[in-house]
């Protein structure tokens, strides 16, 4: 069974304004809510290329009964743990001549709802995969999924992580299945900025220095490269289209690489599922459709 776990759910709030300004009213053109945070968008593609999952995770007030009944409907279980106080967050994202977005905090997650999620992650099974994804609210410490890793590190789980910075650093040592930087968050990490594939490379192959087994760094328009395990590395443009709506464009290129991974574990057909469900979902207003992401495979 696939896992996802989201500490950090979303309503994703995406608006559409002409000529956004600052310091004074400005009125929609369109708007859309949507469920989201990192590990949800991966079970809602998965869901929609037909793979079941799990998503667990924190929910808390109204806005999380909403991701609860959301993810009935978008086709995947949820197994959400329920927070006494708060409110999942409202993530702003504004579409206008530039994409510009504001990410809520989440509400607190106390010690002993922390100790719920991990009783749920040790019933997970040998052969089973976990996917931690996005970020934790700002009350938990950094090594919380260093701490999920090293819980887990017996068993023979493929774990995949995509986060940023000190979150994903501190899980290397546990050799994560993939990691799913995009470019710039890469350079950050290492407090560069990277301006070629070179580069990019250079710094991916870090992370495989300091445990990381697959690298895939992608880098939006510009598609992706993967470093594998076995040493290869393998770069991809992905297709040209109108963008509508890149927000959750990396998750599906998580979902996407992972049902390519899954039918025989070749690598290169895992990275073109991957970018044709990222594309995918940056060419439409939702999530990726299967239907839409196997128009885009065909192109590849
Ligand atoms: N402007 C775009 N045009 C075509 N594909 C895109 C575009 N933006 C994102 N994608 C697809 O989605 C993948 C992930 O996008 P990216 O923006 O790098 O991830 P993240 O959302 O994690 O920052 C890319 O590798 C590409 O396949
Ligand atoms: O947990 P974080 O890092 O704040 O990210 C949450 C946001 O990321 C998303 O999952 C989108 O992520 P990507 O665009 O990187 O795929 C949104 O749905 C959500 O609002």
């Amino acid at each position: 069974m696939i896992y996802t776990v989201t500490f950090n759910p979303a309503i994703d709030y995406v608006i559409k304004v002409d000529d956004l300004t600052l310091g004074k009213v400005n009125r929609t053109t369109r708007e859309d809510m949507y469920c989201g945070g990192k590990g949800i968008n991966v079970s809602n593609v998965l869901a929609n290329l037909g793979i079941d999952s799990v998503g667990f995770g924190f929910i808390a007030g109204f806005t999380g009964d909403a991701i609860e009944t959301g993810a009935k409907q978008l086709g995947f279980k949820p197994d959400f743990i329920r927070l006494r106080e708060g409110m999942t967050r409202i993530n702003v994202k504004i579409k206008s001549n530039e994409e510009s977005e504001i990410n809520g905090q989440g509400p607190d997650i106390h010690e002993d709802e922390l100790e719920m999620m991990y009783q749920k992650l040790d019933t997970l099974k040998d052969g089973d995969i976990l996917v931690l994804a996005g970020s934790i609210p700002n009350t938990l410490p950094e090594d919380v999924y260093e701490k999920i890793m090293e819980r887990l590190q017996d068993r023979k789980i493929q774990i995949v992580v995509d986060a940023t910075k000190d979150l994903l650093l501190n899980v290397l040592k546990f050799h994560p299945f993939l990691i799913k930087p995009n470019n710039h968050e890469l350079g950050e990490m290492f407090g560069v900025e990277l301006k070629n594939n070179e580069e990019i490379i250079e710094y991916g192959k870090k992370l495989q220095e300091k445990g990381a087994r697959n690298v895939l760094i992608s880098m939006a328009g510009d598609g992706a490269i993967l470093i594998t395990e076995k040493g290869d590395v393998h770069i991809s443009p992905c297709p040209k289209g109108e963008v509508k709506n890149s927000v959750g464009a990396g998750d599906s290129m998580v979902a996407g690489f992972l049902t390519g991974y899954l039918k025989n574990g070749d690598y290169e057909e895992a990275l073109k599922m991957g970018i044709a469900t990222g594309s995918a979902s940056a060419f439409s207003e939702d999530l990726a459709t299967k239907e839409k992401i196997m128009e885009l495979y065909e192109q590849l």
